[in-house]
């Protein structure tokens, strides 16, 4: 008994040691990966090493009161014109490119979004699940063909009197504001006529939401889950899923994508089984639903409703704050530039004098000043600001080979502010987009839509809401901004306005 005793510990003992031994190798191996790569990019360009945090990295010199300080941003990419480093955390870099010659090699890849933990999308996989945005390999590329006719232009077309019904009703409230000179918050009501667009145009949603958003239950959803995948990303506590889950934020945001699939579940079912029957609707206009329930690969197999719903909770998520934001931006930028807001007017007042307050697809052709001057607003202010990526493969960049699952962001703000690509970056000149100016510019230069096979495949559903809802927002007011605000910008998913852009609208007719 004793001599069994005796083996027995000697046993527990011997595992113990082997455990421990094993554990020992463990540490060694990830200490001496994590030496390594700290090595490799520390001496990369950035923020320098000294100024390092042992736990946050330089995250505290790139964010400040809960947004990238861009000033800062605006030193880095000054200092590092083609690429820098920052580490976000202790462990993990991100290269941020900034220049047409570093962005290319990426974007001309199909290179997934990093959805592991801390990932700037991952809080959105709840909601939009594996829907193009997204997706990867070669679930992404099938996606891709089988949407891909729903932004062809004949289907874009009748999208037109959408636009056009939607912003009558923003006219009408603006109509209000002009009545008494009040000065309004520009943001919040070109988010409410941008989802009524979206709710239309992908599922033939018809709502109330712009005289009352929150009373209706499936926009304030989407308010909702819009702004706490905004919470998430900006505080370290929810990084695990488990803690996020947890949380006050993390409980509503799970309640209202529960609710979100529930009404696009019974949406897409109702449809097919209007389809099933055989029933023939009367309808002026094919919606992105329609499109996506007769979409079939080279097999002949459909989407599965899983999928259908991902594509469409990914539209109205791509397809409304987006818009908003270029809207808003562009619009201020406008008001802060009469000159230009008055030749936009000259333009649109000759466009639309016989259309009787509506933008026909062939005037979307005719806005010469005003393209100009969306380009450039949504240079100076891209609406989606940034853009990530995590390499699969090793990847030479300048020189430089960055190992396999390096983080990788396609710094749009920062290429649009680059000084080596734009002159006087700061200045608003839309004149750098006329056809008769001989300035020859790189493709990767101006990219909102970003570019390459994962660019926007809603740019010219974006741009011709854009150009609809701002000509007959000009062809009606003069707009000027409200003196006693400031308006700041905050870089987010999309790019916002702190406390919002206030101004006051003047009726010319
Ligand atoms: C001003 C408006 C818009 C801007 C600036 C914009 C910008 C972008 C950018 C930069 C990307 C690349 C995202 C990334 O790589 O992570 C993107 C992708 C995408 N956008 Fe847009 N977008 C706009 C409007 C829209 C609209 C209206 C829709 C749909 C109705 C849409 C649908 C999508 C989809 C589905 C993707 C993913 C494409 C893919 O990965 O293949 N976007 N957009």
């Amino acid at each position: 008994m004793a001599h069994f005793t005796l083996l027995s510990g000697s046993v527990a003992s011997t595992f113990v040691i082997g455990i421990l031994v094993y554990l020992l190798v463990v540490f060694i191996r990830c200490f001496v990966k994590y030496q390594r790569k700290k090595k490799f990019f520390d001496n990369l360009p950035g923020y320098s090493v000294a100024e390092k945090h042992w736990l946050r990295g330089h995250l505290s010199l790139y964010i400040k009161n809960n947004s990238i300080d861009l000033n800062g941003l605006q030193a880095l990419v000054t200092r590092f014109p083609k690429y820098f480093r920052i580490w976000f955390g202790f462990s993990r870099p991100s290269i941020q490119l900034v220049h047409p010659d570093t962005i290319k090699i990426m974007l001309k890849t199909s290179e997934p979004k990093p959805l592991g933990i801390g990932g700037p999308y991952r809080p959105a996989l709840p909601w939009l699940g594996e829907g193009l945005l997204l997706a990867g390999g070669a679930k992404w590329a099938r996606s891709r063909r089988l949407l891909t006719p729903a932004f062809h232009f004949e289907i874009l077309k009748p999208y037109q009197t959408i636009y056009n019904t939607c912003t009558d009703k923003l006219l009408g409230l603006i109509d209000i504001y002009a009545e008494t000179g009040e000065s309004f918050e520009l943001f919040q009501l070109i988010s409410n006529c941008t989802l009524d667009i979206i709710l239309q145009c992908a599922f033939s949603y018809q709502t109330d939401c712009q005289k009352d958003r929150d009373q209706h239950p499936y926009c304030r959803a989407i308010s909702n889950v819009a702004n706490l995948i905004g919470v998430r990303n900006r505080s370290i506590l929810y990084l695990m899923d488990f803690t996020w889950n947890m949380s006050k934020p993390g409980r509503i945001f799970n309640k209202d994508c529960d609710y979100i699939h529930d009404v696009a579940d019974k949406v897409i079912e109702s449809r097919k089984q209007v389809l099933a029957a055989g029933i023939q609707e009367k309808k002026k206009y094919l919606d992105f639903l329609d499109i996506l329930l007769s979409a079939k690969d080279e097999t002949g197999t459909g989407l599965s409703q899983a999928e259908i719903r991902a594509e469409v909770d990914t539209f109205m998520f791509e397809g409304h704050d987006t818009t908003t934001s270029g809207i808003s931006w562009i619009l201020y930028e406008l008001a802060k530039n009469q000159s230009y807001q008055k030749l936009c007017q000259q333009e649109v007042d000759k466009v639309l004098r016989d259309s009787n307050d509506f933008v026909t697809w062939e005037n979307l052709h005719q806005f010469d000043i005003l393209t100009q001057c969306i380009k450039e607003g949504m240079r100076i202010h891209p609406p989606v600001p940034i853009v990530s990526r995590q390499s699969t493969k090793e990847m030479t960049i300048e020189d430089i080979t960055f190992p396999k699952d390096t983080a990788f962001s396609v710094n749009i703000y920062g290429l649009h502010h680059n000084p080596t690509v734009w002159k006087d970056h700061m200045t608003y000149d839309p004149s750098r987009f006329s056809k008769d100016r001989d300035l020859v510019l790189d493709s990767f230069a101006f990219i909102p839509f970003s570019a390459g096979p994962r660019n926007c495949i809603g740019q010219n559903f974006a741009m011709n809401e854009e150009k609809t809802v701002i000509a007959r927002i000009l062809e009606r007011y003069t707009l000027e901004l409200d003196r006693n605000h400031i308006v700041e910008e905050k870089i987010a998913l999309v790019m916002r306005a702190k406390n919002g852009i206030h101004c006051i609208a003047k009726r010319r007719k």
